[in-house]
């Protein structure tokens, strides 16, 4: 659908959730610029050039336990070694071993010239410099050795562009010898909260108020997926005060959120803002929850850039299921991800869940695995979509989609696991 003769009043036209997703990635396909940060500071950043690994990991063949060394052939035909010094991780042993000679050596050290095999001290028997076997013709030749670059060949290409550093990717960075690595720059991205009510933590709680809940959990995610976040806190229902704050707000960062605000009613300013500082791509999807959802820009920043915006709902479940299902995936291009949104799993649904065609339910849920090996699922209770402690509880979301006015008991459905989706998940106790 063209989203410039888009109808904003039509309900019945409003945006299917793969159809907002075109909408949010294809226009907006730049990437942020290269920059070089210390490992340290990479983690959730995605890499803006592929890994060649400079060398051999491990370097050297080298012993995977704390014994002799020697030829592993011998160990067919004697039973005793002639000890004749000893390789140490740091300090390897640098003369060659003969037929009938075996060095002592430390897990890590280089096999020396000669050997091949490392058999465990627990295995021999030690005579000042003579060195027992009793068994040795069950140890086979090879055996505790570590071979130069079986981990990683020099001249590899280890880790593609895009790919998510994460403490494995890091771990095998600082193994390579890198202390920096070229990222696509983390995203600069500014997070409000709108709405009279809405009343900072640590302040006390005026009587028609309500916690602030969504900056915090907008926060973590986004920290979650490696971005650089300013938190410029609570708007009220003001559109000269909202105007102002966007404004401002676009100079710094290329990416603006905002929660609340952004419905059908007499305070709702959000969009209104939007459309005089820059525009609105969509808004209202078919979605719940989270179908007052709205995407633009607010004009152009300071380097001459388009400064994106997108107005969440005010609800906390419909922030959290927004951000996961639409927000994540811009970030994740704009900071050169190059991996594909995960596949959603198939389960069968323990309950008879409840809908309406046109639009697509995202109700919290918990998969499991039944007692004949089945992936199961049920919804986490009520699911108000203020009923925050839905996500603490759930470990997914079951998509209802927009064909479908129920699911019957039984039946298989479309599954998001949180450990895949929510960024920064952590699970629930139990
Ligand atoms: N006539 C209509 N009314 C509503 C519609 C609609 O289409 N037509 N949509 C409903 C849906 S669905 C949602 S979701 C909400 C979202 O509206 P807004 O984005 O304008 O959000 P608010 O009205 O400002 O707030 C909704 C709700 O969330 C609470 N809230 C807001 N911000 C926070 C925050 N930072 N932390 C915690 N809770 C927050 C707020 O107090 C409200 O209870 O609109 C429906 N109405
Ligand atoms: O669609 Mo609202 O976003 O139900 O919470």
């Amino acid at each position: 659908m063209s989203l410039s003769c888009f109808d904003f009043t039509d309900k019945k036209n409003q945006l299917t959730l793969e159809e907002a997703r075109q909408a949010l990635l294809q226009p907006t396909s730049a990437q942020t610029p290269a920059v070089r940060l210390p490992l340290q500071q990479a983690a959730g950043c995605y890499l803006a050039a592929p890994i060649i690994a400079p060398i051999n990991v491990p370097q050297n063949t080298n012993s995977a336990m704390d014994g002799f060394a020697l030829k592993g052939t011998e160990l067919a035909r004697q039973q005793q070694w002639q000890l004749i010094g000893e390789s140490l991780a740091g300090q390897r042993f640098s003369g060659k071993v003969e037929a009938g000679e075996c060095v002592y050596i430390t897990t890590g050290a280089p096999l020396p010239d000669g050997t091949d095999t490392v058999v465990m001290v627990e295995q021999c028997q030690r005579h000042e410099k003579q060195i027992n076997i009793s068994d040795a013709a069950s140890i086979k030749p090879g055996s505790n050795v570590r071979q130069a670059g079986e981990d990683i060949r020099s001249g590899q290409t280890l880790l593609p562009a895009g790919q998510a550093l994460g403490s494995a990717q890091l771990g095998l960075l600082a193994s390579l010898g890198f202390s920096e690595v070229s990222v696509h720059q983390p995203l600069r991205v500014a997070v409000f909260s709108t709405g009279n009510e809405v009343t900072a933590p640590g302040l006390p709680l005026p009587g028609d108020g309500i916690y602030d809940t969504n900056r915090f959990t907008l926060q973590a995610m986004l920290q979650a997926l490696g971005c650089q976040v300013t938190d410029l806190g609570i708007l009220p229902d003001d559109l000269g005060s909202i105007r102002a704050a966007l404004a401002e707000a676009r100079h710094r960062h290329q990416l603006v959120l905002t929660s609340g605000g952004v419905s059908m009613g007499d305070a709702d300013f959000v969009r209104s803002a939007l459309n005089e500082l820059g525009e609105t791509r969509f808004w209202k999807l078919a979605l719940r929850p989270g179908r007052p959802f709205a995407f633009g820009h607010l004009g152009q920043n300071d380097a001459g850039q388009t400064c994106l915006f997108a107005g969440l709902p005010g609800n906390p479940v419909a922030v959290v299921v927004t951000f996961m299902l639409l927000v994540q995936p811009l970030i994740q291009q704009l900071q050169g991800c190059q991996q594909r949104l995960p596949a959603p799993w198939r389960a069968s649904s323990i309950e008879h869940l409840k809908s309406r065609t046109g639009r697509s339910d995202f109700h919290r849920g918990v998969f499991s695995i039944s007692s004949n090996g089945q992936l199961q699922v049920k919804t986490t209770g009520p699911q108000g979509s203020g009923m925050l402690t839905s996500v603490h509880q759930g470990n997914c979301l079951i998509r209802i989609a927009d064909d479908q006015a129920e699911i019957p008991a039984g039946a298989p459905v479309d599954i998001y696991p949180f450990h895949e989706w929510l960024p920064g998940y952590r699970g629930t106790a139990e």
